[in-house]
C-alpha cells in the first residue's frame, strides 16, 4: 500500500486520467531480410508498453551488456511487457527500459499489437523520492509524457541521456546503459 503512495498526491493523479495508445506494426514478408529492418532498434517512451506478436517471430532485445540481440519467441496467448523510458525514469535507473528492434522473415507477413501506456498528461515524471538520496541522486530531471515525446522525436535514442541531470556513472553500480548501448544505435522510433 505504501508503495503505491509513491507516485504523488492523489490530487495532482485525479486531475487526469492515464494516458494509452495502440499502435498496430505489420511486417510484409521480406526476400531478403538481412537487407531489411521491420523496426530499427529503440526504447519506448511509455511507463510499459505491452506487446502482442502473432506466431511468427520477429521482436528481438539487446541484452543489458549490449552484445547480443536474443529473439522474444511468440507464445500462444502470451503476451511482452517492455519497460519504458518514463518507468526507467520514474525509477532513477533501477528499471531500465529495454532496447529493442523487429526484424522481418522471409516468407511470413507479421503483426504485432503495442498498448502503449503512459502518465496522465499533466503528470511530470520524475525519480520517485524514496530512490534518491545523498549517495543516490536524482539522475533525471522531470518531464510529462508529452515533453518527453518531443525530446525523442529531436534525440531519438539519445532522449534519455538528454533528460539526465548527472553525466557521471551513479554510486551502487547504476549504471545507465541505455544511454551507452544507444550512442551505438542510429535508430529513429518514437514509441
Ligand atoms: O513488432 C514488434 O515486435 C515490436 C513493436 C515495437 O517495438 C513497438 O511497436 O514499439
Ligand atoms: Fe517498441
Amino acid at each position: 500500500k505504501e508503495d503505491l503512495n509513491w507516485r504523488g498526491p492523489k490530487k495532482e493523479v485525479a486531475a487526469g486520467s492515464s494516458s494509452a495508445a495502440i499502435q498496430l506494426n505489420h511486417y510484409p514478408a521480406c526476400p531478403d531480410p538481412d537487407r531489411a529492418m521491420g523496426l530499427a532498434p529503440h526504447t519506448d517512451s511509455t511507463l510499459l508498453t505491452i506487446l502482442h506478436q502473432s506466431n511468427t517471430s520477429g521482436l528481438q532485445v539487446l541484452r543489458d551488456d549490449g552484445t547480443r540481440w536474443v529473439t522474444v519467441p511468440p507464445i500462444r496467448g502470451g503476451l511482452v511487457v517492455h519497460i519504458g523510458d518514463l518507468l526507467h525514469i520514474l525509477s532513477n535507473g533501477l528499471c531500465p527500459s529495454v532496447v529493442h528492434r523487429a526484424v522481418v522473415n522471409r516468407d511470413r507477413n507479421r503483426i504485432s499489437i503495442a498498448y502503449l501506456h503512459g502518465p496522465p498528461s499533466n503528470v511530470r515524471i520524475s525519480p520517485v523520492q524514496k530512490l534518491v538520496g545523498p549517495s543516490q541522486p536524482p539522475l533525471y530531471r522531470a518531464v510529462t509524457w508529452n515533453e518527453y515525446l518531443g525530446t525523442k522525436a529531436k534525440h531519438f535514442n539519445k532522449a534519455l541521456s538528454s533528460v539526465r541531470l548527472c553525466a557521471a556513472a551513479p554510486i551502487n553500480g547504476l549504471v545507465d546503459a541505455k544511454d551507452q548501448n544507444n550512442n551505438n544505435n542510429n535508430a529513429v522510433k518514437v514509441g
